[in-house]
């Protein structure tokens, strides 16, 4: 079993975007594009991190991407978020994506990645984190 394999049964993180996989988004093949998913998963890691961040972010790598399973059109897409080192600027975040089938009724993570987030200033500069309350 390698590390990307599914012994997690359940989500890890928070719930921060769920969107339904459209035909729109397939390749050539019919699959949902892989490009697509990761997009969103940016989308979901960016509106977290920005308010860990308490404000702008930029994207500045993406670590440890897997593709696990195919995601089918029509499958319902969760995305799940978790911060899981914050630096001076930086925070990585942990985005999963689950599918919920609606023909075959699995619920299954389908992709995972670590995203690294900058918290940025107006100018597009690093600033700090702000600490966390409580
Ligand atoms: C089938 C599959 C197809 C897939 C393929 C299809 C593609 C389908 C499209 C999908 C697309 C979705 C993904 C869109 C996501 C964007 O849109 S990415 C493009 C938008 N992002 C940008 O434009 C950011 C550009 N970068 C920058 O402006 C500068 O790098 C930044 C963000 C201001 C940082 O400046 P810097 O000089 O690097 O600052 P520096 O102080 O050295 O580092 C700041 C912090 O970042 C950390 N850091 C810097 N670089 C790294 C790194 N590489 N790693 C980790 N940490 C780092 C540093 O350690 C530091 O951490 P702290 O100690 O402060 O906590």
């Amino acid at each position: 079993m390698n590390d990307y394999e599914q012994e997690d049964p359940i989500p890890q993180g928070d719930l921060a975007l769920q969107i339904t996989a459209l035909p729109r988004e397939t390749n050539g093949f019919g699959d949902i594009y892989g490009g697509w998913l990761v997009s969103q998963m940016d989308l979901a890691g960016t509106a977290m991190a920005s308010k860990v961040a308490g404000g702008r972010v930029a994207t500045v790598a993406i670590d440890r991407m897997a593709f696990l399973v195919p995601v089918a059109v029509g499958a319902q897409l969760s995305f799940y978020t978790q911060a899981l080192e914050i630096g001076r600027s930086s925070i990585q975040m942990m985005v999963e994506v689950w599918s919920d089938d609606p023909l075959s009724n699995e619920w299954r993570k389908v992709t995972e990645a670590v995203f690294v987030f900058v918290a940025i200033d107006g100018s597009g500069r690093t600033r700090p984190v702000p600490p966390r309350r409580g």
